[in-house]
C-alpha cells in the first residue's frame, strides 16, 4: 500500500502525520503502521505516528501512536502540528478552532507570519486531572499525588503525578544534566504503581518563571520535547509552590522552549511552534 505522509516536528518531537481526510486506512493496521513508520532502519524514523481525521465533535480529530505502536490519548506537540496542518491545508478556515483527542476536545489558535505560514500556535489544553484514580496511579488514600515518597531502584525520590489527558510522573532535580533519564526513565515508565504506564519527567526549577525539563516518554523513550509533559511540569511546579498559578512559565526542553500558563480558571495554555520536515509516500507492507 502506498501511503502519503507528512513528517512534522514540534521542538524536535517528530511524528509521521497521515491525513485521513484524504486517505483511508483500516483501524486494525494503525499500531503496526506506526511501528513500521517509526523504525529508523526500515521505515522513516520518528517518535511515532499521528492521524489527522474527521471528527463529529470538533473541527478536526487527532490520534497519536507511540514508536512501540501503543496509543497515547493526547500529544501537545502533535496538537500544534495538527493545528498548523489543518489551517494551512484548508481543513479549517478560522484561526481559532477545536481539535478532538482521545482525552478531550481542545481549542487551538494559530498566528501567521507575513508569508501566510503558521508561526505560533496556542492550545488551551483544558484542565489537568490530579486525582490518583484519574492519572491512574495505585497507592495510598491521599487522592492527590504531590511530592509523595517514591522508592525506585534503591533511590528515594518524590513524585508529583498529573494527567494532561495522559499520565505524567514529575520528579524535581537539582541539575537537569545529572537527571537519571536513561537509568530510571524506562523503569518508572513500567512501574506497577502506574497501571497504564507513565511518561517520566525530570524538572529543574531555575526560577518561578523558568524550568529546565527532560522527558522519557511512555512508548517512545527519550524525545526532544513533550508538550503534555511541559504542561504537567508547570502544574507540578505550582502544586509544589515553585511557581504561581496564572503566570506564564518558560519551559526549556531539549529541542527548544514552550510558554505555559495554568490559569485561574484551571485551564493550561501552551504556546509554541510547529515545523514541516518532509512530505512523501510510504511503501507499507501490511502485516499479514
Ligand atoms: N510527545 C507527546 C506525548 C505523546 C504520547 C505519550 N508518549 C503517551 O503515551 O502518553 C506530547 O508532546 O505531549
Amino acid at each position: 500500500m502506498e501511503i502519503p505522509f507528512i513528517k512534522m516536528h514540534g521542538l524536535g518531537n517528530n511524528y509521521i502525520y497521515i491525513d485521513l481526510f484524504q486517505f483511508n486506512i483500516e483501524e486494525n493496521l494503525f499500531s503496526d503502521l506506526a511501528q513500521k513508520l517509526a523504525n529508523v532502519n526500515t521505515g522513516i524514523g520518528s517518535d511515532g505516528m499521528i492521524l489527522i481525521h474527521p471528527s463529529e465533535k470538533a473541527d478536526v480529530g487527532m490520534r497519536i501512536f507511540n514508536k512501540d505502536g501503543s496509543e497515547g490519548k493526547s500529544c501537545g506537540n502533535g496538537l500544534r502540528c495538527t493545528a498548523k496542518y489543518a489551517y494551512e491545508h484548508g481543513i479549517v478556515s478560522n484561526e481559532k478552532f477545536t481539535i478532538e483527542t482521545r482525552a478531550n476536545i481542545v481549542t487551538a489558535e494559530v498566528t501567521e507570519n507575513d508569508a501566510e505560514q503558521v508561526e505560533l500556535i496556542t492550545i488551551n489544553m483544558g484542565q489537568p486531572q490530579l486525582k490518583r484514580v484519574n492519572i491512574p496511579m495505585m497507592g495510598s488514600d491521599d487522592p492527590k499525588v504531590v511530592a509523595e515518597p517514591f522508592d525506585v531502584n534503591g533511590e528515594k525520590l518524590e513524585v508529583t503525578a498529573v494527567s494532561m489527558g495522559n499520565p505524567h510522573a514529575v520528579f524535581f532535580v537539582d541539575a537537569i544534566d545529572a537527571a537519571p533519564l536513561y537509568e530510571l526513565g524506562p523503569v518508572i515508565e513500567r512501574d506497577s504503581r502506574f497501571p497504564e504506564g507513565v511518561n517520566v519527567e525530570f524538572v529543574e526549577v531555575v526560577s518561578p518563571h523558568e524550568l529546565n525539563f527532560r522527558v522519557w516518554e511512555r512508548g517512545s523513550g527519550v524525545t526532544q520535547a513533550c508538550g503534555t509533559g511541559a504542561c504537567a511540569a508547570v502544574v507540578a511546579s505550582t502544586l509544589n509552590h515553585y511557581c504561581n498559578q496564572n503566570e506564564t512559565i518558560t519551559v526549556h526542553l531539549a529541542g527548544g522552549d514552550l510558554s505555559i500558563k495554568w490559569d485561574e480558571a484551571g485551564n493550561v495554555w501552551m504556546t509554541g511552534d510547529a515545523q514541516v520536515i518532509a512530505t512523501g509516500v510510504f511503501q507499507y507492507a501490511e502485516q499479514k
